[in-house]
């Protein structure tokens, strides 16, 4: 999330209510491969499937926070901006220095490919409380590499060729997300219904609290979800399900929603910034060898080869039909043998 100048225009989040405890990495120190750090990284990507990056004091991590800050100024103007004219800036570049600057930032592309995405999430509640614009990603030759590039933890799974992490230059689902969520009336709870992001990975920036999830072994009751805080400095990163599955149920995808800020913050229009990576289209999804700490598939349980386009329109299929219930999957226990010779 920004900086602390970011906050101070809002009500503080309240002291007082129950939260989601999350570990916290350290960017820089990830960057130089911190044997400790890294563990700490992969515990958490097994455990929790939520961490916290502080991005301070590091140099690229600086740059990271400066882009969010202005990502959130320019997403309110984005808000303004009818759908219409949106959609016109697919096919033509734009020309006012504030759509230069919104280009720059969000690295909006005038290729038909780079169409912006303006869809409506399933919500649970009546009123479109929310309202979301998302980008496609910039091309690798044209703009600067991802947030956090493809390290691997100690014992995380080996990294194949070509995946699984994305390539900026290969057709992907990979999307910057604004989402804007409006106060609302008293006993409104949801905003974005509860659900796992089904990509690899999502790096979030809030300012306004809102976010909540379910820890893990809690049972789906209104009373166990906790709101995250969102703190200064950082970035919330959560896995998705395309994790999961890669990883045989090693690593955790975890349900969140968005439900009303708390506190004093119920009375904010809360702005919040995602950056979905999502698989190359065309990589298999079958999942990776590991070197003995990925569980294999036994006999009759080979799930295919099947590709991330064709795997992630199943399960949004799935999701839209009712047939998958939102549910937080992975964090499976590695033998105590093996998650020793991971490190
Ligand atoms: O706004 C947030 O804090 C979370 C958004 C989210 O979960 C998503 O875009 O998938
Ligand atoms: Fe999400």
């Amino acid at each position: 999330m920004p900086t602390t100048n970011y906050f101070n225009r809002f009500p503080p989040f309240p002291n007082d209510i129950p939260i989601a405890r999350l570990p916290r990495v350290s960017f820089d120190k990830l960057l130089v491969d911190d044997a400790a750090e890294s563990e700490q990284l992969f515990r958490a990507c097994r455990e929790n499937g939520f961490f916290l990056v502080d991005l301070k004091g590091s140099g690229e991590g600086e740059t990271m926070l400066k882009d969010a800050e202005t990502a959130f100024d320019l997403s309110e103007k984005i808000f303004e901006i009818d759908q219409q004219e949106l959609a016109k800036d697919a096919f033509k570049p734009p020309t006012s220095s504030f759509r230069s600057r919104l280009r720059r930032v969000l690295q909006l592309r005038t290729a038909p490919s780079a169409r912006p995405i303006i869809t409506r999430l399933p919500c649970t509640d009546p009123g479109q409380p929310q309202d979301t614009r998302g980008f496609p990603p910039p091309r690798a030759r044209d703009h600067q590499p991802p947030p956090l590039p493809p390290r691997q933890a100690p014992g995380s799974p080996t990294q194949h060729p070509g995946r699984p992490h994305p390539s900026q230059d290969k057709a992907s689902g990979t999307a910057l997300r604004l989402l804007k969520s409006l106060p609302q009336p008293v006993g409104h709870r949801k905003y974005l219904a509860s659900h796992t992001d089904i990509g690899s990975m999502t790096m979030l920036f809030n300012v306004v609290g809102g976010l909540q999830l379910l820890p893990a072994e809690a049972e789906n009751v209104d009373a166990n979800w906790r709101y995250v805080r969102p703190e200064p400095g950082c970035a919330l990163i959560n896995l998705g399900d395309a994790m999961v599955q890669w990883s045989g149920g090693i690593l955790r995808s975890n349900i969140h929603r968005v439900a009303t800020p708390p506190g004093e913050q119920s009375c904010c229009t809360r702005y919040s910034i995602a950056y979905l990576v999502h698989p190359e289209a065309n990589v298999s999804m079958r999942r990776l060898g590991g070197g003995g700490v990925i569980p294999q598939p036994v006999d009759g349980e080979d799930e295919g080869d099947v590709r991330a386009e064709e795997w992630g329109r199943i399960r949004v299929g799935r999701i839209i039909s009712g047939k998958s219930i939102p549910s937080s999957s992975g964090g499976g226990k590695i033998e105590g043998r093996k998650l020793q010779e991971a490190y």
